[in-house]
């Protein structure tokens, strides 16, 4: 089939290269121009892992092109893919600009049939104003389906390959009929596309990232309670995760949800409620835990330090909101920094893929490290905010030659209590006891 995918970022190269990757012939529009240029020169300008693999094969196999042009994109594609941003606006709700400027501009060019999907994450009835917007210029007819997608950054292309459902929300027998065709090679292990209401689809999206927030938020409640009776998290969680009612995932305790997705997403389900007077009354607790759990070590820092932080350098191991990703958008990493250079200290920072984007931030108000041990020299304590999996067996002999004192804040509790306790040295971590020597 001949696909257009408008906009290509995390969601949109990946959806444009998995398809490709089954045979469709894909065009990658994207207004970003030095963007297409990296593409067009074989370079992938996200890092994200196996993508390059595919990436490269599809190009040379002339299935997978790019271009700046929205015209282009637009004859090619008998499916167009919208996987555009869709940013908090500034009361919290989902800034719905970049989706209907294209979609005007949709309306405007084309001249036969054509389905839009919306593959961004987007409240409910968008499909709706899409499809008003387009009708007002089209001279064609064409059918509006929400495709909300559910990949992780970092597993990308394997949720993509094989996800877990695909839900398609299309009032349209020959949209649906289309869509059906396009992902069969996608459910063959028997997982379903599940076809509905475009309302139901979009809301579908929300209602899943809302769910696996507050269930994290939950776990970051119950970490802070254990830290006051003395109960340790990670004894709680195993104990609780075996009920396969509730499922083992998702419960890892930390410095909060960060990301491109979460913090976003449910902000704008909860503004969503609010404008047809219906409060949300969960999320709202689950968006203000989370912004108080996103420095939750910074309490433990300061009485260690006796509330002195004047000139102390702190190692930051982990700068991206999550490990096997480059992306640092609402990164607890970063709210716990800017903690710490209010309060007068400095900060060493290694991150095996994200320092680059947290450079062009940043630039040179904290330093940057080649590795994770250089970050070490003549700093006082080591802090450690993602979960990288090169940070789970380092080398404790190291840590502790390094650090003038000799102690670890863990915000992802990525050591066992024992182990540590062994190592000899004072480790911080969320909803377990302290170790202090
Ligand atoms: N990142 C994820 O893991 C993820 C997963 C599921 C859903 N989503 C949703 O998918 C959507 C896209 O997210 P993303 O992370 O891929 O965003 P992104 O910011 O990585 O990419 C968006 C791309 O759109 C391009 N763009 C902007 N305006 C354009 C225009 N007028 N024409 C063509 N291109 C244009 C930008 O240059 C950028 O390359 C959002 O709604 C997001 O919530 C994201
Ligand atoms: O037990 C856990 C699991 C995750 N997190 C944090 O939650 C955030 C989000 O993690 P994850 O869901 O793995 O990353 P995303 O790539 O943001 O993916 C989410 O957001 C995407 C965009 O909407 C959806 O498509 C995915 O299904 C959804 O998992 C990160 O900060 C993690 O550190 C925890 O603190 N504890």
């Amino acid at each position: 089939m001949r696909i257009s995918v408008i906009g290509t970022g995390y969601v949109g190269l990946v959806t444009g290269t998995c398809l490709a990757e089954t045979g469709n012939e894909v065009v990658c529009v994207d207004i970003n121009e030095q963007k297409v240029q990296k593409m067009r020169n074989g370079e992938v300008p996200i890092y994200e892992p196996h993508l390059d693999v595919l990436f490269d094969r599809n190009i040379k196999a002339g299935r997978l092109t790019f271009s700046t042009s929205l015209e282009e994109g637009l004859e090619h594609g008998e499916i167009i893919f919208l996987a555009l941003p869709t940013p908090e606006d500034e009361d919290g709700s989902a800034d719905l600009s970049y989706v209907l400027g294209v979609a005007d501009d949709i309306g405007k060019r084309i001249t036969e049939y054509k389905v839009i999907v919306d593959k961004s994450t987007v409240p409910v009835g968008t499909a709706e104003k899409v499809q008003e917007v387009i009708a007002k210029n089209a001279k064609c007819d064409f059918d509006v389906v929400s495709n909300p997608e559910f990949l992780r950054e970092g597993f990308a292309v394997d949720d993509f390959l094989k996800p877990e459902r695909i839900v398609v929300g299309s009032s349209s027998q020959r949209a649906t009929e289309l869509m059906e065709k396009l992902y069969k090679p996608f459910v063959r292990s028997g997982n379903p596309i599940i076809i509905m209401d475009e309302k139901s689809a979009e809301l579908t999206k929300y209602a899943a990232n809302s769910f696996l927030a507050a269930k994290i938020t939950f776990m970051n409640e119950i970490a802070n309670y254990c830290e006051k009776v003395g109960a340790d998290v990670d004894k709680v969680r195993r104990g609780m995760g075996t009920d396969s009612r509730i499922g083992k995932r998702f419960l890892f305790p930390g410095i909060g949800y960060g990301g491109s997705c979460f913090p976003k997403d449910v902000k704008a389900l909860h503004k969503s409620g609010k404008d047809v007077d219906y409060d949300f009354q969960i999320l709202d607790s689950v968006i203000k835990v989370n912004q108080k759990q996103k420095t939750a070590l910074l309490p433990k820092i300061k009485t260690y330090f006796d509330n002195d932080l004047d000139d102390k350098t702190f190692a930051v191991w982990g700068l991206a909101f999550k490990p096997e990703t480059d992306d640092i958008r609402e990164a607890p990493a970063l709210y716990l920094i800017d903690e710490l250079l209010n309060a007068g200290a400095k900060v060493k920072a290694f991150d095996p893929e994200a320092m680059d984007n947290v450079k062009r931030k940043y630039e040179d108000r904290i330093q940057f490290s080649k590795t994770m041990y250089e970050a070490l020299d003549n700093t006082d304590a080591l802090i450690i905010c993602t979960e990288w999996s090169i940070f789970r067996t380092p080398d404790f002999k190291k840590i502790k030659d390094s650090l003038k004192e000799n102690v670890i804040f863990d915000g992802r509790n990525l050591y066992d209590i024992s182990d540590v306790e062994k190592e000899g040295v004072s480790y911080f971590s969320i909803g377990r006891k302290d170790i202090i020597l």
